[in-house]
């Protein structure tokens, strides 16, 4: 039998349906967190550098900024070094900085840069330590009423984006490492929700897509009924202290782009095939919106 959605006129519907976000979007910076738990299988990530390569090519200003906590964790763990997390963020010891520098940098930002050029010389791969982006100040987390030190954990303490800008005013998409330098050069591990949030507010961004391994936000997590499709700023902020692990940063992330100017950020599931599409260019989204 026939699939129904597989039919020439509903392919030109799924088309047409794009035509509102095309319009709306073209011109516009778009920031894409890529979560290292989305980056599960090759397919997958093939299917995301397609998406974003489809996203430049009708206009759109793609700037990636990716993760790769399972990545670090399992380099540190062939090399006999114990992961610990406090308030969704890694303690990292100098020892682990050199680690979280080399996968992040050297492997898990290689890789996606390579495969978006698989379509062409688009992608540019930096860190928070290319051009002068970020600067860092040392980060602390309260937990438990208690304010927990985590060592060479950053926050991002100033955005200077003009060499992210000379890239994107050449058609190029850059792809970030979220480590950077204080003033003084000492490197820090930054949360990519962190620095995603940092960047797409300095840069003007329209929007903010952080890709993850859950649907979305969930108001009752695990429970799947409870997941959450649209909640503006202050509902988020208000859902802030019921939160687990992962899930903290990244709602403190959306709300930072919110506050600093982004229209909108969205958790959506990485897993999805073409989620990011299915986000940008469909009438009803596939994750959670944080909107003002
Ligand atoms: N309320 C919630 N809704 C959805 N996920 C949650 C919630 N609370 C905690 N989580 C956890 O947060 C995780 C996502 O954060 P994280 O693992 O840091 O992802 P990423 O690597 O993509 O940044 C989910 O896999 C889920 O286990
Ligand atoms: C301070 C801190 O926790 N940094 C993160 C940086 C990578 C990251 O954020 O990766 P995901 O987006 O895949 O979680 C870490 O060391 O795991």
């Amino acid at each position: 039998m026939t699939d129904p959605l597989d039919t020439p006129l509903s392919k030109a519907q799924t088309l047409i349906e794009a035509l509102p976000w095309l319009t709306e979007y073209s011109g516009q910076i778009m920031v894409i967190k890529y979560g290292g738990n989305a980056m599960t299988d090759d397919a997958l990530k093939r299917a995301l550098a397609k998406d974003i390569v489809f996203l430049r090519r009708v206009g759109v200003k793609p700037v990636v900024v990716h993760g790769g906590g399972p990545q670090i964790s399992s380099m540190l763990s062939r090399l006999d070094i114990e992961s610990e997390f406090r308030g969704g963020l890694r303690v990292t010891t100098p020892e682990s900085m050199e680690i979280v520098r080399m996968v992040l940098v050297g492997q898990v930002g290689r890789e996606l840069v390579n495969l978006i050029n698989e379509h062409g010389p688009f992608a540019v791969g930096m860190s928070g330590e290319d051009g002068g982006l970020f600067t860092a100040r040392k980060r602390t987390v309260v937990v438990e009423d208690e304010e927990v030190d985590l060592g060479l954990v950053g926050d991002i303490d100033s955005v200077d984006p003009s060499s992210l800008l000379d890239l994107i005013d050449a058609g190029r998409i850059p792809v970030v490492a979220s480590v950077a330098p204080d003033d003084q050069g000492q490197v820090y591990n930054v949360n990519a929700d962190t620095a995603a949030a940092a960047l797409a507010a300095s840069i003007g961004a329209r929007r903010l897509v952080m890709l993850t391994n859950v649907a979305g936000l969930y108001g009752n997590y695990p429970d799947p009924d409870s997941l959450i499709k649209d909640i503006t700023a202050e509902e988020a902020r208000a859902l802030l202290p019921t939160l687990e692990a992962g899930m903290i940063p990244k709602i403190e992330a959306c709300l930072a782009a919110v506050d600093g100017g982004v229209a909108s950020a969205t958790i959506n599931d990485g897993r999805l095939p073409h989620a990011l599409l299915l986000e940008i260019f469909t009438d009803e989204g596939v994750g959670t919106m944080v909107h003002r």
